[in-house]
Order: C-alpha cells, then structure tokens, then sequence
C-alpha cells in the first residue's frame, strides 16, 4: 500500500529522519511509536506532502508520490488528521465536514450519512461552532472530516491525547470498523501504550529519526518499551 524507501529529511542543517524504511500495509493499523522528538510527526507532515524530503522514496500503490504536492495527494486520497486536530473553530460542525467533501476523490456533494453512523454526535451539533466542542469531540470531527474525503489511507496523530477515555474508546472502535470493515490502511503515531495494543495492528518504533523495531503489535516486547518508550 505505502512503502516508505531510505526516506532522509532535514530541517535546515538538522538532520531528522535517517534511511527510513517502513511499510504500511492494506487494511491494517501500524503505530508509529517512540519518545517525544523522534520524528513520528515530521514523519506523517513527509507523507502528507507538507515536508521536502531529500532523497528516498514514497512508494504508493506502486508510484513514487515524493513529488506531487499535498493537494495532488490529498486526491489521491491520504486523508490526516494533525496533532491538535487543527478544526475551524468559527465555522461550524456541517461546514467542516463540507471542507472534507470539498475534497472527495468520487465528487460527493454531500455529507456521507456514514459519517453520522461513526460519530452521532456531529449530528446533534452539526449547527454548532467547531470551538464550541469539547477536545474529544472536536477530534470526532477532525477524523470525521478526513473520512469525507473517502481516504484509502488515514494518517492519525496522536487522536487520544487529552482525550477522555469513553471518547477515546469510541475513536478506537472506529479504527477497528476503518481497517477491518473498510479495508482502510491506517497509520497510528500513539505513544498511548495499552490503545496501541488493542487496535494496532503492526508496529514501528522511532529513535532520533530512525526505526529501532518493528513487527507485529504482538511482538511489541516490555524490552522495547523499556528501552526505547519509558521517559
Ligand atoms: N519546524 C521545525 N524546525 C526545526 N526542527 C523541527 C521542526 N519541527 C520539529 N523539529 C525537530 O525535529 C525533531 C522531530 O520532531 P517531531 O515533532 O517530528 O517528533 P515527534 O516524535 O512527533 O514528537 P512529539 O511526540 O513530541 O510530537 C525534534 O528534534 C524537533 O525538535
């Protein structure tokens, strides 16, 4: 699906990302992990396009996309959802999720009802100002809105931070019907250890800008996390 090839980026003279290799996989929920600082972010802003890299490859669906802009691959259907969720706070719930439509691959013009399925609560508040929501609510909506572009791919920073934990077990509950039931290849940056086991499915950890471990969510050992999670 996504094949991440001896990916190296800097800021500046700061060299952050180093040879990454990592491959996301159809249908599936693979975490990016690691400390604070590691390069999960800047990782995710690479694939979406908002960051040059220097050299290596972002092989999609068999294509290089290193080169198109981040509009061209948002119509090829990468759908992000930024740390702090970045809504529009002064436009309301509906308006949001038509920005989303705005920029639907199939040309949609409306709403997809499934997206009220998944998040009820945007319905109700559909009237209401983005700012007005809670956090969690507003995360609803931020995901919500990168679905109503119909994303193959779905880019998930960090959606249970500062979240509280009824809504964080109804956002979980949506990775598992995006990858299991729609065959949506999601990458999770989460440093939330027990929601990583439960809804990822495979697994890489980030240290200074490269992969220290990687595999099935299975296989993510106490030593790993001691050695390269634990602060
Ligand atoms: N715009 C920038 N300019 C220069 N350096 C940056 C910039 N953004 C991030 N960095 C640096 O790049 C490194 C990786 O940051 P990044 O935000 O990708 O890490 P992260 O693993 O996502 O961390 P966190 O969990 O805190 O979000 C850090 O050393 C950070 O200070």
């Amino acid at each position: 699906m996504l094949k991440i090839e001896k990916v190296n980026q800097f800021y500046g003279q700061s060299h952050t990302l180093w040879d990454l290799d990592l491959e996301f996989k159809k249908g599936r929920c693979t975490c990016v992990m690691g400390r604070n600082g590691v390069g999960k972010t800047t990782l995710s802003k690479v694939i979406m396009g908002l960051l040059p890299i220097k050299d290596g490859g972002l092989i999609y669906n068999g294509s290089d996309i290193s080169k198109l802009s981040d509009h061209k691959r948002a119509s090829i259907a990468i759908g992000y959802v930024p740390q702090g969720r970045e809504i529009f706070s002064q436009l309301t719930v509906l308006e949001n999720l038509q920005i989303g439509v705005l920029s639907n691959r199939n040309k949609i013009k409306e709403v997809p009802s499934k997206i009220y399925d998944l998040f009820p609560v945007l319905k109700d508040m559909a009237h209401r100002k983005g700012g007005d929501l809670s956090g969690g609510q507003q995360q609803q909506l931020a995901i919500a809105r990168a679905l109503c572009i119909d994303p193959d791919f779905l880019i998930l920073d960090e959606p249970s931070e500062g979240i509280q934990p009824n809504i964080v077990a109804q956002i979980g509950e949506v990775i598992d019907y995006l990858t299991k039931e729609e065959n949506i290849t999601v990458m999770l940056v989460e440093q939330k250890l027990p929601f990583a086991r439960r809804h990822g499915d495979d697994f890489y950890v980030l240290d200074r800008g490269s992969v220290v471990a990687n595999g099935e969510i299975s296989q993510l050992s106490d030593d790993i996390i001691k050695k390269y999670m634990s602060v």
